[in-house]
């Protein structure tokens, strides 16, 4: 972030650390269409490994991650099940229904990112009659972005991975952040991915890489990945520049996602107690701080100016509600700093 800003809009705008740009100068590179980026490749392996998945492929975006796996999934025609307060469904443009001939079927997300288990199960049945859109995948957000960055338990995911198997489907895991929740629940993030058959998860977000997610899973699964990536334009040449950010992302930054997630929690306590605003604290599990906002005399818009006036930027969620996303980059003097502008401003 620049350091006249406090940058709490997203994850998403984390700068490389130092590291990661020593890494990516002195990277060994050749031309990935033909699979020779020795640092790719590395990245792909260590990615593959640290997951538990057979293979990985490196993808420009977490949006292409996600759209390459429902594509190398199903088929045209087929439904995506999925939340219907998911990434997948409110913010990748439509892509699998636009590029991939698939269909929506959005199911209720409870305020913990879960879908209910009675839905999925019905929405998972394939109904033998031609007026029917057979079920293709089934696909699940961990942490929960719009749900504040909750985390879906490992024993929710043994669940949904009954129903899939129940009706021979495969799981899709949008991991844009698993990382996170692995570190909040305490468990290592195989204990979240052994339920998937392939989980996308995003180098550029709080593990701070400039460019990058993975798809991981099968290898069988994962070279029909790598085709759509290609087919979408996603072939890469000496991409060895940005997996080198990223092999340090995996081996340096998971760990202090902790700060990010202490922080969070920091900022969170520090705005609940202000005029305007309702957080439920218990939903505060991460990185992520989203809060109600229904203030006597400001509208969300007046306070995100009143802020960035302040230098201070957070994200609107809808004219109710705001979002802010601790990172990499922010400490917790800055939280201090936003704490007490937000009150000034809403006094
Ligand atoms: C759960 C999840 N899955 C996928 C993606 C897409 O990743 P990118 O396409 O931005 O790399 C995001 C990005 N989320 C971004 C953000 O949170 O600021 C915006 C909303 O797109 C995400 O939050």
């Amino acid at each position: 972030p620049l350091p006249d800003r406090i940058d709490l809009r997203s994850d998403t705008v984390t700068l490389p650390s130092p590291a990661m740009r020593a890494a990516m100068s002195a990277a060994a590179l050749g031309d990935d269409v033909y699979g020779e980026d020795p640092t790719v490749n590395e990245l792909e392996r260590l990615a593959a490994e640290r997951v538990g998945k057979e293979a990985a492929v490196l993808v420009v975006s977490g949006t292409m991650g996600n759209l390459a796996a429902m594509l190398a999934h199903c088929q045209r025609g087929q439904r995506v099940i999925l939340g219907n307060e998911s990434h997948i469904y409110h913010y990748e443009a439509g892509g699998a229904s636009a590029l991939g001939g698939l269909i929506y079927h959005p199911l209720s997300t409870d305020p913990n990112g879960c879908i209910d288990l009675a839905e999925l199960a019905e929405a998972a049945t394939t109904i033998d009659d031609a007026h029917f859109a057979p079920p293709g995948v089934i696909c699940l957000e961990n942490t929960h972005n719009r749900r504040g960055g909750v985390v879906l338990t490992p024993d929710y995911l043994a669940q949904v991975r009954r129903i899939a198997n129940d009706h021979s489907l495969p799981v899709h895991l949008d991991g844009a952040r698993i990382f996170n929740a692995a570190v909040a629940l305490g468990v290592p993030v195989t204990d979240l991915t052994r339920h998937v058959d392939t989980v996308m998860f995003c180098l550029s977000k709080g593990l701070s890489a400039p460019v990058g997610s993975l798809v991981a899973g099968p290898a069988d699964v994962i070279a029909r990945v790598r085709r759509v990536r290609k087919m979408l334009g996603g072939g890469m040449r000496q991409a060895g520049v940005i997996a080198a950010a990223g092999i340090v992302a995996l081996t340096e930054m998971v760990d202090r996602l902790a700060e990010d997630h202490t922080n969070a929690r920091l900022l969170a306590a520090g705005l609940a107690e202000l005029p305007g605003i309702q957080i439920d604290l218990s939903k505060v599990q991460t990185n992520i701080v989203r809060f109600t906002f229904v203030h006597p005399r400001l509208s969300v818009e007046a306070f995100l100016a009143a802020l960035r006036k302040r230098g201070i930027l957070m994200g609107s969620m809808s004219n109710t509600s705001i979002r802010a996303v601790t990172h990499y980059g922010i400490e917790a003097a800055h939280i201090e700093q936003v704490v007490s502008a937000a009150a000034e401003i809403l006094a």
